[in-house]
């Protein structure tokens, strides 16, 4: 019944069978239902335009010759082409009823085709076959079960013919009612108007058959849905139309009982209805039909193309079909010039509006107004909707969620590294300083030495590090008013005294002499006062604080009890020098280093200090040494650049003659003098001695030791050790320190890892005097060794216990020296490229056992010569 379509649904006796065509383009028909003719005669290979079916039959338009082909069983119409067939005529249009078939034909051969306004309907079967010429174009036919109409393609209206006696439907035919498409069905016909509206006429009421049957459902086909619509079916004594506004199906008329109900809220594409079966295709990517009514199949596996296709463009309000969702097909027609058109949707529903119009590739489309809801659609679609926003809204904040952690855990992370590349920077050699760092270390430097007039300190400055002002008064009366009694020293440009504070700290007090230079005197206290408040280190002297009061300039230092290693090694007291056995000397020897080393190394900038002495090394009450007197100490170059060029000043016996003579001023001219300090320590003489004949100590002792005659240079007060391969080092590191060219000196730290060695060397000796400790370099501290404190204070190791020593040894204790505890001896060591550990000369507790005293001078040499080839070029290109 109806018209042409991409399907079309038999019935008949045996039960309704569903036809379509293929939705892959392919054009090929399959069928599914209960009515075996129609299923398996189905022409498998066969493309076809278009179908349509009657009682027991179905059939299609040719793609390839435009003919109708029909299959199935049926006694009054012809199985394959029907006949008689005018040769070549050729159709556009088809449409079975239940016992005929009509065609319209495109070509018209033998009738006069010249009057275009002529139409040619051939129809075929029980009573209808005849050729039916038609005065004016008709745009497409719809049979009814024994009837068939036609529209007139430029008016519109409708026109019937066929057995009026049964259908009764031609006779009630509106004459002057414009169409836009009609649907016949059993003996009723309805069209959709211009207005969308749809109107039916027939007299599906007055059936007889149908009357006494007990199993219909009252509901005249007459009375229509007020819905507009896009394209009406008929069936029986049904019909059903898909909805402008939604494209959902409605059906009205005479349903039998136990008839499933259309489907509802199912957006469809295309409708065909049998007898009392009506199916649709839903507008969603599987296309797969479904189908309802009385019998035969509800869900069919197949997907079917939803339109037919022509070789027009799309008129308006139709879009052209896009097959999106199909797999494997990527069109839905075989031709590529023709095309699948799909009615628009018109308006959208109340509780919706209208969010893209329909244009020529697809369909309007509605969007629900959550303001304004009305259906349950729309209630569901917007509770939905809130559920996902809130899903969408508690996924965002569980993204900010986790972008705040990883955030603050990068943050954490980043503040770590940068704290500790800052410590680690600070740590290390001044090479590294920041450039800030450097410009304020070169104008810094350019203060002290270009501006001698720069007598005012910073006072804020001051603050901020840990010295401390004191009044006149408050020092005054702490030294008992500058006593003779409580002076304890004196130098070129000032006295110091003893004094105990208020809160009984013992202090020393640096005054000034007053009549010495007062520019120089100035320049040297605030140069001292300004870098002791910013040095820290175990071994250089603390400065406590500072009064500057009009004329007076004080500087408070922690006092040391023991005075200066100058003091004790050439002091009028002999027992004094006796008391500082070769264990206190090199242990001096190395505290003094660890803490030039500091200055050159770990300060930043470096300091130079200009004045190493014996002087100008003191001992704390627990015979710990002290780099004192910072007031030459000069600021180097922070990038390790050029030497400074700067007026020579220092000590004579004491002075680096490259620096004398060139004015070159680096780190190694501390190098020269700390060396000169060293040749004082072995030998026990001074600097300049004019007593003796060579009375410069280097001119004296450098020529010996390098002849090999060594023990000509040791102090003749303290009797020798017993290993004397400790000593030997010292002196090879002392001839080292004093070379002429400062480039073939070496570093402090080089020296100060020598002298450790040389000293734990020298406690591995049989004589075990328990040696000065060093203090921990912990800044501020100076935490002593408990056991070594014991030590320490209770034994007083003569020279002959040097000899049997033998059972303390298991007392010994590693050296703190040895696992110097600080990040900077740790570092140090790691730029000293250890001997040690290169020969296996280490034990576990870090001492080194020794070597044979031949090799002596030459594992010194390579001690304390550059661990690599970097290193080497790094020595060579700084000094
Ligand atoms: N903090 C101190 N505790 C104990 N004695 C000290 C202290 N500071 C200095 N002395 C003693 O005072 C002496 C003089 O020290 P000062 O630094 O003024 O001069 P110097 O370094 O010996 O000579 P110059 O000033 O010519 O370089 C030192 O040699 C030392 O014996």
């Amino acid at each position: 019944l109806g018209s042409m379509a991409s399907i079309a649904v038999s019935y008949g006796e045996d039960g309704p069978v569903f036809c379509g065509l293929n939705s892959d383009g392919s054009h090929l028909v399959s069928c599914f239902g209960a009515d075996a003719s129609v299923v398996y005669g189905v022409p498998l290979s066969i493309p076809f335009i278009g179908l349509t079916a009657g009682d027991g039959f179905a059939c299609g338009l040719l793609l390839d010759t435009n003919q109708p082909y029909c299959w199935g069983s049926n006694s009054y119409v012809k199985i394959g082409v029907p006949q008689p067939m005018v040769e070549g005529a050729m159709y556009s249009e088809l449409s079975a009823g239940d016992n005929h078939l009509c065609a319209l034909r495109t070509s018209v051969k033998g009738i006069d085709d010249a009057n275009a306004e002529t139409s040619v309907i051939d129809c075929w079967g029980y009573n209808m076959t005849a050729t039916h010429i038609v005065t004016g174009a008709v745009s497409a036919i719809s049979a009814g079960s024994v009837f068939n109409c036609g529209l007139f393609a430029r008016n519109r209206t409708v026109f019937c013919w066929g057995d009026e006696t049964v259908s009764g439907v031609i006779g009630l035919a509106p004459r002057n009612v414009r169409l836009q498409s009609i649907g016949a069905g059993g003996y009723h016909v309805c069209g959709v108007l211009e207005n969308a509206q749809v109107f039916c006429w027939g007299r599906s009421l007055e059936m007889q058959q149908m009357s006494t049957s007990s199993t219909i459902d009252e509901g005249d086909v007459n009375i229509v849905p007020m819905d507009a619509m896009v394209s009406v079916v008929g069936g029986r004594f049904h019909a059903c139309g898909i909805r402008s506004l939604d494209h959902q199906v409605a059906c009205w008329g005479f349903t039998l009982q136990k008839s499933t109900l259309a489907p509802k809220g199912l957006r469809l594409y295309a409708l065909v209805a049998g007898d009392y079966f009506t199916c649709g295709l839903p507008a969603e990517t599987s296309l797969k039909p479904i189908c309802w009514g009385h019998s035969g199949p509800l869900a069919l596996p197949v997907a079917v193309s939803p339109g037919i296709c022509v070789s027009d463009s799309c008129s308006r309000g139709y879009y052209k079909y896009a097959n999106h969702g199909e797999v494997g097909s990527s069109k839905a027609c075989k031709h590529a010039n023709s095309r699948l058109c799909l009615p628009c949707s018109v308006g959208c529903p109340g509780d919706s509006y209208e969010s893209s119009p329909c244009n020529a590739t697809a369909d309007r489309v509605c969007q629900f107004d959550c303001s304004r809801c009305a259906s349950d659609d729309c209630m569901s679609f917007c509770l939905s909707q809130k559920q996902n926003k809130n899903h969408k809204f508690m996924a965002f904040q569980l993204r900010i969620f986790v972008a705040e952690i990883v955030f603050a855990i990068i943050l954490v992370f980043s503040v770590t590294v940068i704290v500790c590349l800052y410590v680690r920077h600070k740590l290390r050699c001044c090479r590294q300083c920041s450039k800030n760092e450097l410009r304020l270390a070169k104008s810094t430097s350019y203060s002290f030495r270009k501006d001698n007039m720069k007598i005012q300190p910073d006072v804020d400055d001051l603050k901020i590090r840990r010295a401390q002002e004191f009044s006149y008064e408050e020092l005054e009366q702490a030294t008992g008013g500058f006593s003779e009694d409580s002076q304890v020293g004196k130098g070129s440009f000032s006295c110091v005294f003893k004094g105990v504070l208020r809160d009984g700290t013992v202090v020393a007090v640096k005054r000034a002499i007053k009549a010495s230079d007062v520019k120089k005197r100035s320049k040297e206290f605030h140069t001292e006062l300004d870098l002791l408040s910013r040095l820290n280190h175990a071994h250089l002297l603390n400065l406590l604080g500072y009064c500057d009061d009009g004329s007076e300039r004080l500087l408070v230092y922690e006092f040391m009890a023991h005075g200066s290693l100058y003091q004790h090694l050439h002091g009028t007291d002999p027992n004094l020098k006796k008391r500082l056995n070769w264990a206190r000397r090199v242990t001096i020897a190395v505290q003094a280093a660890r803490g030039i080393e500091y200055l050159h190394g770990y300060a930043c900038p470096p300091v130079i200090h200009r004045d190493i002495k014996s002087s100008n090394i003191l001992i704390d009450e627990e015979h710990n040494a002290r780099v004192a007197d910072f007031g030459l100490s000069i600021l180097g170059p922070a990038d390790s650049g050029a030497p400074l060029s700067e007026l020579p000043a220092g000590t004579l016996g004491y002075l680096d003659p490259e620096y004398y003579r060139l004015h070159y001023l680096t780190t190694k001219s501390d190098v020269y003098s700390f060396g000169v300090v060293l040749l004082e320590i072995l030998s026990g003489r001074k600097a300049i001695d004019m007593q003796f004949e060579e009375g410069n100590i280097v001119e004296w002792a450098v020529p010996l030791i390098k002849a090999g005659d060594f023990y000509a240079i040791l102090d003749p007060v303290l009797s020798r050790p017993s290993d004397l391969e400790a000593l030997k080092k010292i002196a090879a590191i002392a001839c080292k320190c004093v070379r002429m060219r400062a480039k073939d000196r070496p570093s402090m730290d080089k020296v100060t890892t020598a002298l450790e060695r040389a000293l734990a060397l020298l406690m591995g000796s049989p004589c075990i005097e328990q040696p000065i400790l060093p203090t921990e370099v912990v800044l501020g501290s100076s935490r002593m060794h408990k056991k070594v404190s014991h030590w320490s204070s209770n034994q007083s190791c003569s020279e002959n216990e040097l000899a049997d020593g033998d059972d303390h040894r298991i007392e010994y204790r590693a050296p703190s020296w040895i696992t110097f505890p600080s990040v900077t001896s740790s570092q140090r060591r790691k730029s000293s490229a250890s001997e040690a550990d290169m020969d296996g000369r280490t034990t576990t507790d870090g001492r080194n056992v020794g070597s044979s005293i031949g090799d002596g001078l030459r594992s010194l040499e390579e001690e304390i010569s550059p661990s690599s080839p970097q290193e080497n070029l790094y020595l060579q290109h700084n000094f």
